[in-house]
């Protein structure tokens, strides 16, 4: 039998207000066995930017990434907001490792091609070296993962977090057997956006099509969808997307195959 794991990925909402993440990183050094954290960051980034004078745009939930933007994203993240998150853990006893997809080439990717929209410095996810990762976590270190990667020919990238967290769950899921919980400010999936109570406690591809058809579900909640079943259809064990101060309950939306 697989020894399990659990990857969780956090927002930008979450990371953000001290009082929030403090809660998050209390809860997430209190799960029992392997783990791994992804982050994300983009409201730090967002607001960085703009102190530096520097706009910000998204496009279907992807930052355009010009060169003066991959330098504030790559300050954030892979700065600020990895290295507060890894200080945190280890005030915690959690031995957390802070890794960018560049640090020991674990995560490769290739700039995304221009189509309708050009992206600018974004990595589209080609190889995340599992087997480094799970050799890591094996030596009991807790990776703590910032969402950029690298092209192998000296450039970074910046990645959605959500891919990195799922694109990471699927790349371990050959040696563990792999809970992804994706966490954030709301309940779950609500069937009302203003109604906190209205979680939809679990959702199949079927469901997903039709809340997407009738607006239910949209905006950044898509492609955390999307990411979540191709998670599934390639050996993840379980997808849980769910309020951050509930990482350690039942609660929140199960996504099913
Ligand atoms: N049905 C829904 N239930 C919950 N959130 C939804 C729903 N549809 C759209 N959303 C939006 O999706 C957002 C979460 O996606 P995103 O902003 O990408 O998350 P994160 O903070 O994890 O990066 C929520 O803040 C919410 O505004
Ligand atoms: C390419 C791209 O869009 N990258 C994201 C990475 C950060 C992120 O995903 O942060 P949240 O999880 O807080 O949204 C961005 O720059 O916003």
């Amino acid at each position: 039998m697989r020894e399990k794991l659990t990857v969780i990925k956090v927002g930008g909402k979450i990371v953000e207000e001290e009082a929030t993440l403090c809660k998050l990183l209390d809860d997430f050094a209190a799960i029992e066995g392997y783990k791994v954290l992804v982050h994300g960051g983009g409201r730090s980034a967002t607001k960085i930017a703009a102190r530096l004078g520097i706009e910000s745009e998204m496009v279907n939930g992807r930052r355009i990434t010009d060169a003066e933007t991959l330098k504030v994203v790559t300050m954030v993240y892979g700065g600020l907001v990895n290295k507060n998150i890894v200080a945190g853990l280890q005030a915690r006893g959690v031995n957390a490792l802070g890794l960018t997809g560049a640090d020991m080439d674990v995560i490769r990717s290739v700039k995304r091609p221009v189509k309708e929209v050009d992206y600018g410095f974004v990595g589209d996810v080609r190889q995340v070296n599992g087997t480094f990762l799970s050799d890591l976590i094996h030596k009991g270190v807790v990776p703590v993962m910032a969402p950029l990667t690298h092209d192998g020919k000296g450039c970074m990238l910046n990645t959605n977090a959500d891919t990195i967290a799922g694109e990471t769950a699927k790349a371990l899921s050959g040696q563990f057997d792999v809970t992804l919980v994706y966490c954030f400010e709301k309940k779950g999936v609500l069937r009302d956006e203003n109604d906190d109570d209205s979680v939809i406690p679990q959702i199949t591809p079927e469901e997903f099509k039709q809340y997407v058809a009738e607006g239910v579900i949209q905006g950044g909640m898509i492609p955390k969808l999307e990411n979540s079943f191709e998670a599934l259809d390639a050996g993840v064990s379980e997808v849980v997307i769910t309020l951050a101060s509930a990482i350690n309950s039942d609660s929140g939306t199960r996504i099913k195959k």
